[in-house]
């Protein structure tokens, strides 16, 4: 006599919809950024173990079946950098050995963009290295913010999504209705950026401070060109680190006699002593988003922080639906 098995007997599964494959995970770097994201998407974030053994050895353990999902794994790399990258590349390992379809590492804020090339000799290209640890930890695409450099993109041998703060920053900055605007790069490099600035508001003229850097973290301003007297100058820049930029720039455009200044930033990296050159008085207001997270005891009365959360959240249904990225740019 032939006996049937006795295994249970599974029936096929109906087939699985683009929204039910997408996951969204969030490392500890900014866990109130990814839940608005989650928001937006109309999901929850998925559940995840993370701690630190005795020895300070990082432990990450997905806590659901994410076999054939599309994984995002939200995690700028911002301070403490290491323990946020290592992280993340424990994340993607995890979610590799998990069985995903697809890893997208959604990188906020990408730390160490301002090693992109040896400006000495024996330097490390810290960018590139950055690169190819995220891909060779299983990320099979990224979501990455305002790059320090945007060739950054170019380290990477996946699918690279680039996307801007500016839509956040220039809403906010027209419901100021600020009126003689001149947007000001506070050096050389941000120029491309703070042009692609004014050109949204309204084509507003456009300065450009000469920095120059003698030491790592010390910013020289020494001359402007353009003219800001009498008019309201907006500072754009990519981040406001210790302020040194910033500040040093707000200062010499008073003296050329700009009626007010604002500082536009997307990240709020803030190392000592930004808060207290940030809160002296020379700038009206500074601008920044929540790609990092700013402390409580980092926020001072002339600092707004605005959310770029609807905006991650936008791209990664976009990404999802393969629809088009840079057409919520133009
Ligand atoms: N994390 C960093 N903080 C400050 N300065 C840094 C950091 N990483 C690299 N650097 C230095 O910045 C310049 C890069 O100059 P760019 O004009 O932005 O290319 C270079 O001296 C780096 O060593
Ligand atoms: O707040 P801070 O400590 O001054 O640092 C922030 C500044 O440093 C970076 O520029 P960088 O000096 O690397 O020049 P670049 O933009 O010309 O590359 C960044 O783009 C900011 O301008």
């Amino acid at each position: 006599m032939i006996r049937s098995a006795t295994l249970p007997l599974s029936l096929p599964e109906p087939p699985v919809s683009a929204h039910d494959r997408l996951r969204l995970f969030s490392g500890s770097a900014n866990v109130p950024l990814a839940q608005e994201v989650a928001r937006y998407l109309g999901i929850d974030l998925g559940p995840m173990v993370r701690k630190r053994f005795a020895d300070g050895e990082l432990y990450v353990q997905i806590q659901e079946s994410i076999r054939g999902c599309d994984v995002y794994l939200i995690q700028p790399t911002c301070g403490p950098v290491n323990d946020r990258l290592m992280e993340l590349l424990i994340m993607i390992d995890a979610c590799r050995r998990a069985s995903a379809r697809q890893i997208t590492a959604v990188i906020p804020y990408y730390g160490y963009a301002r090693a992109d090339r040896k400006t000495a000799g024996r330097e490390s290209i810290t960018a590139k290295l950055v690169a190819n640890l995220i891909t060779e930890a299983g990320a099979g695409r990224i979501l990455a913010m305002d790059l320090h450099s945007a060739q950054i993109q170019g380290y990477f041998d996946i699918p690279f999504d680039h996307v801007y703060g500016s839509p956040v920053l220039l809403d906010y900055l027209a419901s100021k209705q600020l009126t003689d605007i001149v947007v000001v790069s506070p050096d050389v490099g941000g120029v491309a950026r703070a042009r692609a600035f004014a050109k949204k508001l309204g084509d507003a003229p456009l300065a450009i401070i000469d920095k120059r850097r003698q030491a790592h973290n010390v910013a020289e301003v020494m001359n402007l060109i353009g003219d800001v007297s009498g008019k309201t100058a907006v500072l754009v820049d990519d981040m406001i680190d210790t302020a040194g930029t910033i500040s040093e720039g707000a200062r010499l455009l008073r003296r050329e006699g700009a009626r007010q200044v604002y500082a536009c930033a997307t990240h709020a990296v803030f190392s000592p002593p930004a808060i207290e050159r940030l809160s002296s008085g020379v700038l009206e207001e500074v601008i920044v988003t929540n790609t990092i997270p700013v402390l409580e005891e980092n926020r001072f009365k002339q600092l707004t922080v605005l959310s770029v959360a609807n905006l991650l959240g936008e791209t990664i249904w976009r990404i999802h639906e393969d629809s088009s990225v840079s057409s919520m740019f133009r």
